[in-house]
């Protein structure tokens, strides 16, 4: 039987949602085992983020067609929001189209016992279109929670946190589809160089405002046959996270911790910038993931780093007073990077927040000893809840008297901050809102030990 683009999106989209795989994760390893052609790739890719992306709107709209939503099974909801995304906000798929592929499917799903109801209700949302969305001036928390979907708790969390348009802009820009962006890697290739090799094959572009290392890409594509990947000429970043090393400043001949490591990112970009001439302590505490940061090594040439499965709470003993810098890139709840994991927003509770906060501040405690006088503590997160940023940092100084905050504006790039970013770089620290730079949402903190 041909493999249908459409077939895989909805397995994808069922092992999301019954064994909560990761969607990302998901696509690539069902991309990879499919033969599907690269327009068709690329197009259960936008089915699966989309949908997730819009999933409170659509069954908004599935609703309004039922009489019963409540008694509706599973997997026949599951169908019908893939149809509803194509219907609804996919221009290039004709409705007719969209329409009969949904109720093909449909036979194959609950023993076909819902192909009418699936073909009814989508000819009545082909023929009305109307769906009496929440109005943003009348009902502004509907309107985020079913228009922008979002779960009620975060933006109410949001609004609280940020008013009402901030965080209509966070909730817009989670559903963006995201760019890929690139870090040159300085130990083999400059920017200019690796652009220009780019322009050659026709790969489309942009030196990136955020560092000197970064490159946008327009329009996706297959990052690893990109001229100059087998080479480790770059890695894949988010323009967001290659400012973090850059703040950490190694130098040659340092002991450096990077204490939360995997996959490597920021490990990489450690050893690039202390031209692999550093002591770099690469630390997870999960041994699986040793792997991935050893294989990111190894692609880019690196060999100044250590790997090695480290609890960061319990860090080895022999290190205490030894260190230069660490990094703590911490676990967080991730809610600066919605726009690239959609799932997650329907996953997390505010229980989840307090938990990871109390790790976080765990493995601050037990790294600082770690650091030598007059040496630098950077920590960072992808998230823009304030108790994992900026509370996180007051309380880890309130706890550790013996820690300041240090200067943060001379090892930023050159952006235009805003007032309120300044008055915040001056104490510290840094949280960059997703939509500000169209990058990720993240935190950093630049802390040193007196
Ligand atoms: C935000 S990710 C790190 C990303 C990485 N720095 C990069 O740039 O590629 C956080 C990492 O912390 C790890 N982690 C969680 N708890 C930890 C602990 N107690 N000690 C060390 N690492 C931990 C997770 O396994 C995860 O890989």
């Amino acid at each position: 039987m041909k493999e249908s683009a459409r077939q895989w999106a909805y397995q994808v989209l069922a092992a999301v949602e019954e064994r909560q795989a990761y969607a990302n994760l998901q696509l690539s390893h069902v991309l990879n085992k499919s033969n599907l052609a690269r327009m068709d790739r690329a197009f259960v890719t936008e089915l699966v983020l989309g949908v997730l992306r819009r999933q409170n709107a659509l069954d908004f709209a599935i609703n309004c067609f039922l009489d019963r939503p409540g008694k509706l099974p599973k997997e026949i909801r599951r169908l019908l929001r893939l149809g509803f995304y194509q219907v609804l906000f996919l221009d290039r798929v004709p409705d007719a189209v969209a329409s009969n592929e949904t109720v093909e499917q449909a036979k194959g799903l609950a023993k076909g016992k819902f192909v009418s109801l699936v073909n009814g209700v989508l000819r009545q949302l082909v023929r009305k279109r109307e769906i009496p969305w929440p109005s943003w001036d009348k009902n502004p928390i509907d309107y985020l929670v079913v228009v922008e979907s979002h779960p009620q708790w975060l933006v109410e969390r949001w609004v609280k946190q940020y008013g009402l348009e901030k965080a209509r802009a966070i909730c817009e820009w989670n559903n963006k589809p995201a760019t890929v962006t690139l870090r040159t890697n300085l130990l083999r290739r400059d920017r200019k160089r690796l652009l220009e090799d780019f322009a050659k094959e026709d790969v489309e572009a942009n030196a990136s405002p955020f560092s000197p290392q970064g490159i946008t890409l327009k329009g996706s594509s297959a990052i690893t046959a990109l001229p100059g990947f087998l080479e480790g000429l770059f890695t894949v970043q988010d323009e967001s996270s290659m400012v973090i090393a850059p703040i950490v400043a190694p130098q040659e001949g340092e002991i450096i911790v990077d204490a939360c490591a995997a996959p490597g990112g920021k490990t990489t970009h450690l050893a690039e910038l202390s031209n692999d001439k550093a002591i770099i302590h690469a630390w997870d505490i999960h041994p699986h993931k040793m792997g991935l940061i050893r294989q990111n090594c190894e692609r880019l040439g690196v060999k100044s780093v250590k790997i090695k499965a480290i609890d960061a709470q319990k860090p080895p003993e022999e290190l205490i007073g030894k260190v230069d810098r660490i990094l703590v890139d911490a676990p967080c709840s991730g809610l600066g990077v919605l726009r690239r994991k959609p799932e997650l927003r329907y996953r997390l509770t505010e229980k989840d927040i307090d938990s990871l906060r109390n790790l976080q501040s765990k493995i601050l405690d037990g790294l600082a000893p770690l650091l030598k006088p007059g040496g630098t503590l950077v920590y960072s997160t992808c998230t823009i809840e304030p108790e994992e940023n900026f509370q996180q940092v007051k309380d880890f100084l309130q706890r550790h008297q013996e820690f300041e905050r240090d200067e943060l504006m001379p090892y930023l790039p050159p952006l235009e901050f805003s007032e309120e970013e300044k008055r915040q770089i001056e104490k510290g620290f840094w949280q960059i809102l997703p939509y500000r730079y169209h990058s990720d949402g993240f935190f950093v903190a630049r802390l040193r030990r007196k």
